[in-house]
């Protein structure tokens, strides 16, 4: 049996056609797998591989579910990013017409999507929120729902048509999905790298958070995701999600994470991997003065002289 990838399902989902854009799919078995935290599961309990699900988007930012599920429970570490650009279809089931819509599904992270257009042409519909696109698109075609937004690709799936294509809010609306797997060595640098990591503050004090950020700032780290979620711990409790530029193999990325080691109480890696919004090295800024490997190797073994007393 070939290894196998968990994903967000059922079938026709934004999740499987960016899963389906990586190469190594066509040797994999793609399961389907109800929800975000199911497809994770199946990873923690050895039965997948690895799992891909949606983790942010350009218009809502964080998928919750998502991020909760990396922050807490057995540690899981991410290998690969995709981006897709996301323009939805209103699927119905056949003969259906707008007048006639009053029930409306999808996933959560779909509606700020389609907020206006909903409330310009189908202001009195209801919204019922669904585990996935797809998953919309099943419950229409069992007669639950009169509408659901999803891609249209999933029409002919569930048996039914696109009433209207193209509806997005945003222009250039992008989801972001993560390939996650059980932890194990990040692959080598590429040289256009991203690191993710969960953050949890020591005590609570006034610069707390610049306290953390400056640790990627002193060492030249631009940063790409900064997402607060409660620890659940009570009111005003947060750790910090975020995407910094870089590989853990990089100087500066390490000497980033020791230093929030230190001064953190936890610290979660979830992985070093490949940027999927630059196509190649030479489109990443080169490090800013004193941020290279050459500057903290040449520092680190100048220090090293000084303990020896050879400088
Ligand atoms: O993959 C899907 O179809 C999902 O339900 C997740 C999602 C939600 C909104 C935009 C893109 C993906």
């Amino acid at each position: 049996m070939p290894a196998s990838y968990a994903y967000l399902g059922p079938e026709g989902t934004f999740t499987e056609v960016a899963l389906r854009t990586l190469p190594e799919t066509a040797t994999r078995q793609l399961i389907p797998y109800v929800s975000v935290q199911s497809a994770l599961d199946a990873v923690r309990g050895g039965e997948a591989e690895a799992a891909f699900v949606p983790i942010e988007n350009s218009v809502e930012g964080g998928i919750t579910t998502t991020l909760d599920e990396l922050v807490a429970g057995t540690p899981l570490m991410i290998y690969r990013e995709v981006l897709l650009s996301i323009t939805f279809a209103l699927l119905v089931r056949p003969g259906t017409e707008l007048s006639a819509i009053k029930t409306v599904s999808a996933h959560p992270a779909a509606q700020p999507q389609v907020r206006n257009w909903l409330k310009a042409n189908l202001p009195e519909a209801l919204w019922e929120s669904a585990a996935s696109n797809a998953d919309a698109a099943r419950l229409v075609q069992e007669g639950r729902y009169d509408a659901a937004f999803a891609g249209e690709f999933a029409a002919a799936r569930y048996g039914l048509t696109a009433l209207e294509t193209g509806i997005h809010d945003a222009e250039n609306a992008q989801t972001r999905f993560v390939l996650v797997g059980r932890p194990a060595r990040p692959a080598a640098p590429t040289g256009a790298d991203k690191t993710s990591v969960v953050l949890w503050q020591r005590d609570d004090h006034p610069g707390g958070l610049r306290d953390l950020l400056g640790e990627f700032a002193t060492r030249g780290i631009n940063l790409m995701l900064l997402q607060s979620r409660p620890t659940g711990a009570g009111i005003g409790n947060y750790c910090f999600c975020i995407d910094a530029e870089g590989h853990i193999s990089d100087r500066r990325v390490a000497d980033t994470l020791t230093g929030l080691k230190r001064i953190c109480r936890d610290v979660r890696f979830l992985g070093s991997y490949p940027r999927a919004d630059v196509v190649s090295a030479a489109d990443v800024p080169a490090p800013l003065p004193g941020t290279s490997d050459e500057a903290f190797m040449s520092a680190a073994d100048w220090v090293a002289r000084c303990q020896d007393g050879r400088f």
